[in-house]
């Protein structure tokens, strides 16, 4: 699914406008009714609620929904912010229409301001995506009172104040909901963890906008949905066998963390693998072969660290279809070496994490020895070592962006709603996980995931796509047995599952 800027949207709207066709006080009644939909399927008709308008096309949304709740029998009060003289053409439609049925409250200075109490649900229909400026005046007051009090708030299609696709300044004044129900789209703002405050839980509702001018609007990013990583996922064959899912070599461990190997091994024979072996130093040995009896184990010949040599047989480095290195390996100059040699004498792309990215950080000869198409996974803190400090999120994924193209790789910059930069410059968002994941081991889990996958001869910008969408939705489903603050990262292997 697209992700547009707030010039398409606006220009989405009218082309909906134009070709459906549709008048725009039309599209309002239906984005309007879609909200109220949403709310009726949670709030039930004794719920207090008190719509908070301005006086553009957010607020024209405000008043309409007032209307179709009253209409709904819901108890519905209306405040109008009068900011500015002008209004929209399509809010004061809505104003005659409101007018009646009910009289609404004018907040023109702060003693206009109502108690919120607890159990009223405020709607927030102030400012949307047409913000250009900072809220200010009249309309911050009203902000901060509503952040003040204790009602629950639901912002319509954006918390008002905040921006849609740019940065705020760190002293800009938004919403803090604790709902944002959007229109048809996913907006970039939703997605980035500086806005956490200012959209809360976020739902999308469809307002049936444009189908064709959606499909040909450009733009770098997208949101994966169910349906889109469904198309990813391949059927096994009928007379397939172990060779037609190839043989992975997942390089992990250190002494005192072989259980990181333990759970990417376990999770790259959960997603699909034909064969599997691990290396892991010498302590690991004993460990991997009692914890993962199907995966082969090929111990290193220092018993602490992985440098390479094994007394045990195997394939040549290259013989393998794919390798995944990083989990619990350290950081020290031997196993530095060994990545040198790996990264040198294996062609095809590598899944690399955890400390083999912070190795690639301390020795940045390195990166440029992966693999074309190889797929780096790291959290905020490892992209960070790998490049410099951030000002903002936009900040971060220009970084992002441009790393991925420059190095040719796949970057998963790890966290809530994952971001997955390809080398074309395209950032996928997640849409699956919880914070429940954020537990030691998660991200061990995605690196045996993700060599699973291109042992299997995914398209690596596919493998990154799905495994994530996939990982997250073990999380989930994890997180529905468990709950969240029970899960563990053995529960995400053990809910991975490959039918949906
Ligand atoms: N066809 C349409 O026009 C549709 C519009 N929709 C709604 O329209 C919203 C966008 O509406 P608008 O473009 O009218 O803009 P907003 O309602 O977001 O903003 C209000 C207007 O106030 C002014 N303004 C900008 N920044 C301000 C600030 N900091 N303080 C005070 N005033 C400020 C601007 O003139 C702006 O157009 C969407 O978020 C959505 O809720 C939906 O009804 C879907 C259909
Ligand atoms: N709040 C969250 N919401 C969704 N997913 C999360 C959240 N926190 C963590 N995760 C996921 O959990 C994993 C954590 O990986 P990582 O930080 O490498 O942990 P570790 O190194 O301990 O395994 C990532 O896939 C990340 O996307
Ligand atoms: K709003």
């Amino acid at each position: 699914m697209k992700i547009l800027n707030v010039e398409q949207i606006r220009q989405l709207d009218q082309a909906t406008i134009t070709y459906e066709p549709i008048a725009p006080i039309q599209l309002m009644e239906r984005a309007s009714q879609a909200f109220v939909d949403w709310f009726m399927s949670r709030y039930d008709a004794f719920t207090p609620v008190k719509v908070f308008c301005g006086l553009g096309n957010n607020g024209g949304d405000g008043l309409a929904i007032a209307r179709l709740l009253l209409q709904a029998n819901y108890i519905v009060e209306v405040f109008v912010v009068r900011y500015a003289p002008r209004e929209s053409d399509d809010f004061a439609h809505n104003h005659r229409r409101l007018k009646l049925l009910i009289n609404p409250h004018y907040v023109e200075n702060p003693g206009d301001m109502p108690t919120l109490r607890q159990r009223d649900v405020v709607i927030d229909a102030i400012l949307g995506s047409g913000i250009s400026r900072p809220a200010e005046g009249l309309v911050k007051m009203v902000i901060e009172r509503i952040n003040r009090a204790p009602a629950q708030v639901i912002s319509v299609d954006i918390a008002s104040g905040l921006q849609a696709n740019q940065p705020n300044q760190s002293d800009d004044v938004t919403i803090w909901p604790d709902h944002t129900v959007t229109f048809d789209l996913p907006k970039l703002a939703l997605l980035l963890p500086g806005n956490a405050r200012s959209v809360g839980e976020w739902h999308m509702v469809d307002i049936g906008l444009n189908q064709r001018f959606i499909d040909q609007a450009p733009t770098p990013y997208y949101y994966t949905t169910e349906a889109e990583a469904r198309l990813l996922l391949r059927r096994r064959e009928r007379f397939s066998n172990k060779g037609s899912f190839g043989h992975a070599l997942l390089l992990v461990g250190s002494y005192g963390k072989i259980g990181a190997g333990v759970l990417a091994a376990k999770a790259c024979l959960r997603s699909g693998v034909g064969l599997l072996t691990v290396q892991t130093p010498g302590c690991g040995y004993v460990v991997m072969q009692t914890a993962v009896p199907e995966a082969m184990c090929r111990p290193d010949v220092d018993d602490r660290l992985l440098t390479g040599p094994s007394d045990v047989d195997g394939p040549s480095l290259a013989d393998y279809a794919a390798i995944g290195v990083g989990p619990g390996i350290g950081k020290a100059p031997e196993t530095a070496r060994f990545l040198r040699e790996v990264l040198t004498n294996f062609s095809k792309p590598v899944v690399v994490d955890a400390d083999a990215l912070n190795l690639l950080s301390a020795n940045k000869d390195l990166i440029g020895l992966l693999p074309e198409n190889s797929i780096l996974t790291p959290h905020p803190k490892e992209f960070e070592r790998l490049t410099q400090r951030w000002q903002n999120d936009y900040d971060k994924l220009e970084l992002l962006r441009e790393f991925a193209q420059r190095q040719q790789v796949v970057v998963v910059l790890k966290g809530a709603h994952t971001a997955v930069a390809l080398p074309n410059g395209e950032v996928h968002f997640n849409s699956t996980g919880n914070p429940g994941m954020s537990t030691g081991g998660t991200g061990d889990v995605l690196t045996g995931l993700l060599t699973a996958l291109l042992a299997q001869g995914y398209d690596p910008v596919e493998a990154a796509v799905l495994g994530v969408f996939a990982h997250g939705m073990a999380g989930d489903k994890a997180a529905q047995v468990r709950g969240q603050i029970g899960l563990t990262a053995s529960d995400v292997v053990e809910s991975l599952h490959w039918a949906w």
